[in-house]
């Protein structure tokens, strides 16, 4: 390989794939059986970002659901999203085709995502994406989740020695990798709230195309 290895980790909601359609109905399902009016997809896309949990205490509070209900809607939420997370999910495009060149250009591949751990397997499954990762840490894989170092530390740890890129689309990676001392890849057709110049990154990529190349470039200044 030209340059060395680098380790690239990837955000799953927003980053790899556009989420947000099934999420929001399995939180629709959960508010009509509690016999609320449904979230639209701008809401409910503006609740993702710190895991499941927050998704569904921010859709209680939004229509005025009493906190002491969330354990068992939490389940609930989970329970719907699990039976369909790949309805009308997909991924953005160029994904698969940049994932095949990294992998094929010899680097290692993790995903570090707040989404629990099981329907994050279970939709990259369905989506043919599973094979291209070594490591796979969801939001409840360990004590900590993102913005707290701790899960992308994990990753990395695992896929070895190499160069270090996240990649990530919100407010939440960019802190992560700050937090972790990490270069940044921000891809900015995502989920973030703010202005891209507002969240701090080394790169920014608007199609997936353009990463094989950032990729190549950090890979020939890193230090092996
Ligand atoms: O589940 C979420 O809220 C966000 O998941 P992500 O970390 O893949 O963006």
């Amino acid at each position: 390989m030209e340059g060395c290895r680098v380790n690239i980790v990837f955000d799953l909601d927003g980053t790899l794939i556009d989420s947000a359609p099934d999420l929001q109905t399995a939180v629709n399902l959960m508010l009509e059986g509690e016999g609320k009016p449904p979230l639209d997809l701008p809401t409910i896309t503006s609740f993702i970002g710190n895991g499941l949990p927050k998704l569904v205490e921010r859709s209680l509070d939004a229509r005025g659901i009493s906190q002491s209900r969330y354990p068992q809607l939490c389940d609930t939420v989970r329970d719907f999203y699990s039976a369909a997370p790949a309805d009308l999910t997909r991924p953005y495009p160029g994904v698969t085709e940049a994932l095949r060149a990294l992998k094929a250009a010899g680097h290692r591949l993790g995903v570090c995502t707040n989404k629990p751990e099981e329907p994050a397997l279970l939709v990259l499954h369905l989506l043919g994406l599973g094979g291209f990762f070594d490591v796979v840490v969801g939001g409840d894989t360990l004590e900590r989740k993102k913005p707290d170092p701790e899960p992308l530390e994990h990753v990395f740890a695992a896929l070895g020695d190499g160069a270090r890129l996240y990649v990530g689309d919100s407010e939440v990676d960019a802190e992560t990798a700050r937090r972790t001392g990490v270069r940044f890849a921000l891809f900015t057709e995502g989920y973030r709230k703010q202005p891209v110049a507002a969240l701090p990154h080394d790169w920014r990529f608007a199609e997936f195309d353009a990463l094989p190349g950032i990729v190549a470039a950090l890979s020939q200044t890193a230090p092996a």
